[in-house]
């Protein structure tokens, strides 16, 4: 009953040229059973939207303000990324609370101004090496996922990501058993905070995934799909991650 979702984070990579990618990627999934989101440079969103024609391929933002307008200097707002053509847009990514500071508090703002705008919140948590070494990962979770919720999230107009700090760029990833138990646990902590839309919002797994353990990650219970970052930025790597997902 969830559908699949395989996303991808261009972070701050790509150019125009990077778009032939995206016609690529659409090429060689031209109806796909799941769905596909790819996220880059703000200043890419237009261009994505375009240049995917017309598949059904989703395009988001990787961060917007908490606010619909005002003096924030290098800001972009969720109704400026709708307009561009974004339906999603990534908030709380641990890129953002490391490098911007930002606190589950400043997500859940975010989210709620993503929901407001009318687009689909992408929320991401995740624990550190050393908060996973103390053997307080589930803790960690839990608290940024109370946090970063805001009112209103449904099971339609968001999605959780847990991405652990240390897998991310790092070609590390957590066992099966792990991200089973993260995932298993998430979706029990959704249902505390949101009875009636626990069991639809999508889980996504982040943190090193590509092609060669896409399908063992997309094996495990509650894993719905995948944020991916570094594979997501050429096609020939991407594609083979959402087959594998079309056949999980
Ligand atoms: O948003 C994506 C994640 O940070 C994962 O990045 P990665 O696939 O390059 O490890």
């Amino acid at each position: 009953m969830r559908r699949k979702l395989a996303a991808g984070n261009w972070k701050m990579n790509g150019s125009r040229a990077a778009l032939a990618e995206v016609e690529a990627l659409c090429a060689a999934h031209p109806d796909s059973a799941v769905e596909l989101l790819l996220c880059p440079p703000a200043t890419l969103v237009a261009p994505m939207a375009d240049a995917r024609g017309s598949h059904p391929l989703r395009v988001g933002g990787q961060d917007c303000h908490s606010s619909e307008s005002g003096a924030h200097t290098g800001d972009i707002s969720a109704a400026m990324l709708k307009e561009a053509g974004a339906s999603h847009v990534i908030v709380g990514h641990s890129e953002r609370r490391t490098d911007h500071g930002e606190t589950s508090e400043t997500v859940a703002a975010k989210a709620a101004a993503a929901h407001a705008a009318g687009l689909v919140a992408v929320i991401c948590l995740g624990e550190t090496l050393a908060e996973r070494e103390a053997g307080t990962t589930l803790a960690v979770v839990a608290d940024q996922l109370g946090a970063s919720l805001p009112e209103g999230a449904t099971a339609a107009n968001t999605v959780v990501a847990y991405e652990p700090v240390w897998a991310i760029g790092t070609g590390k990833v957590p066992t099966l058993e792990q991200i089973a138990e993260v995932h298993e646990y998430l979706r029990k902590e959704l249902a505390t905070h949101l009875p009636d839309a626990a069991d639809g919002i999508r889980l996504l797994y982040g943190g090193s995934v590509k092609a060669s353990n896409a399908a063992d990650i997309f094996s495990v219970r509650d894993v719905d799909g995948a944020l991916v970052g570094g594979a997501s930025l050429r096609a020939e790597d991407f594609s083979p991650i959402v087959s594998a997902l079309e056949q999980a």
